[in-house]
């Protein structure tokens, strides 16, 4: 099933179907249902009460936040468990095409803009070959739950995001004038940051949590080291092989934490035939309660900005997490501390084209790889984002769940 957005970017999604990708999945005898979505929430509805088994695959041509709705509609499903094993697919039609460009960078292929870049994930599609990708899992103060596949960003960057909306007609480029036009008036947000470092994620003991994908090493992984890339089945939609998969995060009590303090864990939710709702997070005390001790909390509460990404693009041009890949297990944390200047901050963006802002020598941005994190706002007003679509603003905390989804990769 392809559902195109045809608002997304310049509003030339659809075109760009039909003039790109339609004749290369003809050629390659790939049959597909194209869904044009009507309006916000409608691919939302859709995937959370369509019949599954009648698709191998679930593409979407947009920007990410269609994706981001497609993900949630998944997780809200009864059957999430197998629901979530669906591959997805993304051909880049918005302004915002994150996830295409992180996903065609993991092929190892030169990178690629605009056009070139759709002919990519396009030839992707056709192949069909699938790897796994992390989620995370988000916690809002009003309790909601979501589930994200790209970023978590307070500050210049979520403002950047929320801000050039406004300019999707110019494309990609939207997100240069938004950075330019907030560089001009800087601001600082207090806030207190907090996280679990990956290397003091604790130890599960033995058989008490059972991932899909337990996470392994960054850095030396290839895309689909947990789950060998394999063909989108040919088969009939009822021996799909979805169903094959191991289900996550069994019942369980404890965790032990690196100082040997049990944190203590709710069981998950299960529903009346014995499946759990979500997969639990096992990492994360209640929002309400303190940290626990295994946690690195950050001395510095001013902030230009917090960005937690698990892909390795921000946008078609920044690449902001080098060393990420789509399913090791990690979230990549950036921070950006008050007092860097204006050619400071412009330079690290300009550097992140080539993903060089880490070696700029910047004593202001901070790097760390994480498993779970939480920020507390202060500052009375600001814009959080997830996946680039502003949510409710205040305190979050979230945690990565190692290959929870599957997508169409190169
Ligand atoms: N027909 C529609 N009319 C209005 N909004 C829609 C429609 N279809 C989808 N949407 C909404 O548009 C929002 C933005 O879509 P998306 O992010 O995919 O494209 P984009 O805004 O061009 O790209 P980006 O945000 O990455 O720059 C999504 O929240 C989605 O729910």
């Amino acid at each position: 099933m392809i559902l195109v957005n045809p608002h997304s970017g310049r509003g030339q999604a659809l075109q760009l179907f039909t003039g790109h990708v339609q004749g290369m999945l003809t050629e390659a005898a790939v049959p597909y249902t194209l869904v044009i979505t009507e309006h916000q929430n409608h691919a939302r509805e859709l995937v959370r009460k369509a019949d599954l088994s009648q698709c191998d695959a679930l593409v979407i041509m947009s920007g990410d936040g269609l994706l981001f709705e497609v993900i949630n509609g998944l997780m809200e499903r009864e059957d999430w468990q197998e629901a979530i094993q669906t591959p997805l697919g993304i051909l880049p039609g918005g302004s915002g095409n994150a996830l295409a460009a992180s996903v065609h960078h993991y092929s190892q292929s030169p990178p690629a803009w605009n056009e070139e870049l759709l002919l990519s994930c396009g030839f992707m599609l056709c192949k069909g070959l699938v790897g796994s990708m992390d989620l995370v899992s988000i916690h809002l103060a009003s309790r909601q739950r979501l589930f994200s596949f790209l970023s978590l960003a307070w500050g210049f960057v979520a403002d950047v995001d929320i801000e050039s909306e406004k300019y999707r007609h110019v494309g990609a480029i939207r997100f240069l004038m938004g950075t330019l036009v907030r560089l001009a008036s800087l601001r600082v947000y207090q806030g207190r940051l907090a996280y679990l470092p990956v290397k003091e994620a604790p130890t599960l003991p033995k058989g008490s949590i059972k991932s899909n994908q337990p996470p392994s090493t960054p850095h030396h992984q290839s895309l689909c080291s947990s789950l060998p890339c394999r063909l989108i089945p040919n088969t009939s939609p009822n021996q799909n092989s979805r169903h094959n998969h191991n289900s996550t995060n069994s019942n369980h009590n404890t965790l032990t934490n690196s100082s040997n303090n049990a944190i203590t864990t709710k069981r998950p939710e299960t529903q009346s035939d014995g499946k759990t709702r979500a997969p639990e997070d096992s990492l994360l005390p209640g929002l309400d309660q303190p940290i626990p001790d295994s946690w690195t909390v950050v001395k510095e509460e001013d902030f230009v900005l917090v960005l937690a990404i698990y892909q390795s693009h921000l946008a078609e041009d920044l690449w902001t997490a080098p060393g990420a890949m789509a399913d090791d297990g990690v979230i990549h944390l950036f921070y950006v501390t008050a007092g860097i200047s204006r050619p400071a901050l412009l330079r690290l963006f300009l550097a992140m084209e080539k993903g060089g802002h880490l070696a700029c020598g910047c004593p202001h941005l901070v790097y760390e790889k994480v498993k779970a994190l939480r920020l507390e706002p202060v500052s009375p007003q600001g814009m959080i984002t997830v996946d680039g679509e502003m949510v409710e603003y205040g305190p979050v905390q979230a945690q990565i769940h190692p290959g929870l989804a599957k997508f169409i990769c190169g």
